[in-house]
């Protein structure tokens, strides 16, 4: 047998032990169904072992592996000693050593990190080629012997982007398709590093254009769900992404690495407390989204909290409990003093008046039962609701919308609190028309009422963009747990957008955070990189311009209006790849039926779609997402279109994978000429 086909052999022997694998969870699937200890536990175990057996029954015919590393003599734990590395672990099923080692396991990671500078004890660290399920050839790093000496087999010879053998580089530079697929194949060194931090270290990675932020934050999610997935199954972990179209990008990364469970939203949806039926001018948002408005939310709760005006007296049959106002007083300041949530608080009042009415009920030989405390608590809340009232955010937002004259006051400026205040206020809190900026009020207000449920860790992308107000609502979601940020100061668009780390992450409850950063592209050819990195000066953020790994891709700037994209479309239809059309918001239905009036099909949204392959993105839509062939439309009116107009171009210019066409009549922005 020649090594190829002992390969292929072991690849049968994988499938046969996935196989095993899928039989015996399809079994406990039948037999989890019937043991039930309780229900709950009888439906999280029957979710496990239903997405478990889905799973394998979907890896049927995947690869099963994608790497090998065979150790040296010196290496105690792991010498001679032969891996295969894959996406899952496979057991051999005699309860022998497994076929295949995950991803995350430990010892995988030497597969990532290793170098012929740093062999770790590494003789040959093997990667595999695929062709539709079918293993077609490998590629070798002698890594004892240094870099150069590489073996192929089945695989053009030849070594790609500095030093990095063909199988890697022709993966990071295969077209694009469809939705985004996990790197688990070829995660580089810096990105592992970020992957496997700590589960206790919170990190913000600042990386341009493509340099795998996203791919580094839903691996890490996967990663941690193994390396502690115990102390995650209870808090659990969230991963927040800019909007819709970008989540469903992303969305089926995870489940591939075989991870159900993480929840995956915005955080207006995770927000979502009313719905909203009203927007703000950007004047009142951008008042709404400053950091002064938590002081303002928080005068306008507490001014709810008064002076006790009167004693308190339960009735009790023929007798009167009574608790004097100075008591009453007393409680109400030392409760005050313990700074905790409005709600907790209040309940503590409730609790310790009541209390005191039960002690001189007490001192009177009275015999205290459940029924007896019922009635007082009943009766202490009654008259706590003078001093320390039950409380909805929605009235208090209602209030401070009306009139935020008092709780403003020396906080916000006289047009600060013209501006946030509606013109004509509703009648009540419940026929006001909510805007997307006051579910973020509401949140604050409901967090200093309330604590919210926490997250084990959560994973914020395009972190950059995040009102002070907006990471305040993530930070209590993180407070007991981790923050994995990620973000491109040079990527902010909206008219919050962080132009430091360091404030963004104390907004994030995180202040001593590591920056770290990730500065070689994957996604964009060198060509386009250099005249998206010409547009960094204007955007007075202080990142350093992005490297790309590709020499690969094609760049074109053509003058013309919407015939000439419609024409760029056709030709771009000629390769292979997903094409994404992106123009000015108002520009994107104009050029949609342009496409189709042309006989052209395009897919329903952005999120690049496998069976249509073209979409018309605006470019508000466009973060985060990649498309092997741009046509970018009209980049002026992109500029011109909001007022980090030049932020946005600067996005959509870093969408392309293999070729951009830069469609334009009016002039280029002076900064790409
Ligand atoms: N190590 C890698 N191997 C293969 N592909 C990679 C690697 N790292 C990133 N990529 C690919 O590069 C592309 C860009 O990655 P990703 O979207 O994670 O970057 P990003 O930094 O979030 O980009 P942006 O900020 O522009 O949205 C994706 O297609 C991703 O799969």
């Amino acid at each position: 047998m020649t090594p190829l086909e002992e390969e292929q052999a072991y690849v049968e022997r994988c499938r046969e032990g996935l196989r095993r694998m899928l039989d015996g969870a399809r079994h406990n699937v039948v037999i989890g169904e019937t043991v039930a200890g309780d229900r709950y536990s009888a439906e999280r175990l029957g979710r496990h072992l239903k997405s478990l057996a889905k799973e394998l029954g979907e890896d049927d015919g995947g690869p099963p592996f994608f790497g090998r590393l065979d150790f040296g003599p010196d290496v105690s734990e792991h010498a001679g000693q032969r891996y295969h590395i894959g996406r899952r672990h496979v057991s051999a099923g005699s309860g022998g050593r497994p076929l295949v080692i995950d991803w995350r396991a430990p010892v995988s990671r030497t597969f990532y990190q290793a170098s012929a500078r740093d062999p770790r004890g590494v003789t040959v660290r093997r990667r595999f080629g695929w062709a539709g399920g079918e293993l077609t050839g490998f590629e070798d790093e002698h890594l004892d012997r240094g870099l150069d000496r590489r073996v192929d087999r089945g695989v053009d010879p030849g070594v790609g982007r500095g030093g990095a053998g063909r199988i890697l580089t022709a993966e990071i530079e295969r077209p694009r398709v469809g939705p985004m697929r996990d790197i688990v194949a070829t995660i580089q060194p810096e990105q592992d590093d970020l992957v496997r931090a700590d589960l206790e270290e919170s990190l913000c990675v600042q990386g341009g254009p493509g340099t795998g932020k996203t791919a580094v934050g839903l691996h890490r999610a996967a990663y941690l769900l193994y390396a502690h997935r115990k102390r995650l199954s209870r808090g659990g972990v969230l991963v927040l992404g800019p909007n819709r179209a970008f989540l469903g990008y992303i969305s089926a990364v995870l489940p591939a690495l075989g991870e159900v469970d993480v929840e995956q939203t915005t955080l207006d949806a995770l927000l979502a407390r009313v719905p909203v039926k009203g927007i703000d001018g950007t004047d009142a948002a951008v008042v709404k989204h400053d950091v002064r408005m938590a002081e303002v939310l928080r005068r306008a709760l507490h001014r709810r909290v008064r002076e006790p005006a009167e004693p308190l007296a339960v009735a009790d049959g023929s007798s009167r409990w009574r608790v004097s106002q100075d008591e009453l007083r007393h409680v109400v300041e030392e409760t005050r003093c313990e700074a905790m949530p409005y709600g907790v608080g209040r309940e503590r009042v409730i609790a310790r008046v009541a209390s005191l009415a039960r002690s001189r009920a007490e001192a009177r030989g009275r015999t205290i039962d459940t029924a007896w405390t019922r009635r007082t608590t009943r009766a202490v809340t009654a008259a706590v609701d003078a001093f320390w009232p039950a409380v909805r955010p929605e009235e208090v937002l209602f209030e401070v919308l009306s009139d935020c004259s008092e709780a403003a006051e020396g906080v916000l400026t006289t047009a600060e609190r013209a501006a946030i205040t509606w013109a004509r206020p509703p009648r009540t809190y419940r026929s006001a028309s909510w805007t997307t900026a006051d579910l973020i009020l509401l949140d604050e207000l409901a967090g200093l009422v309330e604590r919210p449920r926490g997250y084990g860790h959560v994973i914020v992308d395009e972190a950059q963009d995040l009102s002070p107000m907006q990471c305040r609502a993530v930070a209590r979601r993180s407070e007991h747990g981790s923050l994995t940020v990620l973000g491109d100061l040079a990527q902010g668009t909206t008219p919050w957008a962080a132009r430091g780390w360091g404030e963004q992450m104390a907004h994030l409850g995180k202040p001593e955070a590591a920056v770290m950063a990730l500065t070689t592209g994957f996604r964009t050819p060198a060509a386009v990189v250099e005249l998206a990195n010409r547009l960094l000066a204007e955007l007075a953020v202080d990142v350093p311009p992005s490297r790309s790994f590709r020499r690969d891709g094609r760049l074109r700037v053509l003058r013309g209006d919407d015939p000439a994209v419609v024409t760029a479309v056709v030709e771009a239809l000629g390769h292979e790849g997903s094409i994404g059309v992106i123009a000015a918001d108002a520009s994107a239905g104009r050029l949609r039926a342009a496409l189709t009036d042309a006989g052209l099909a395009v897919a329903d949204g952005p999120t690049p779609d496998p069976s249509v392959r073209i979409s018309v993105v605006p470019a508000t839509l466009c973060k985060g997402l990649e498309y092997d062939h741009v046509v970018l439309a009209e980049p002026a009116e992109i500029v011109a279109a909001e007022e980090r107009g030049l932020g946005r171009l600067y996005v959509a210019l870093t969408r392309a994978v293999s070729r951009l066409d830069v469609v334009h009549r009016r002039p280029l922005p002076s900064a790409l000429t």
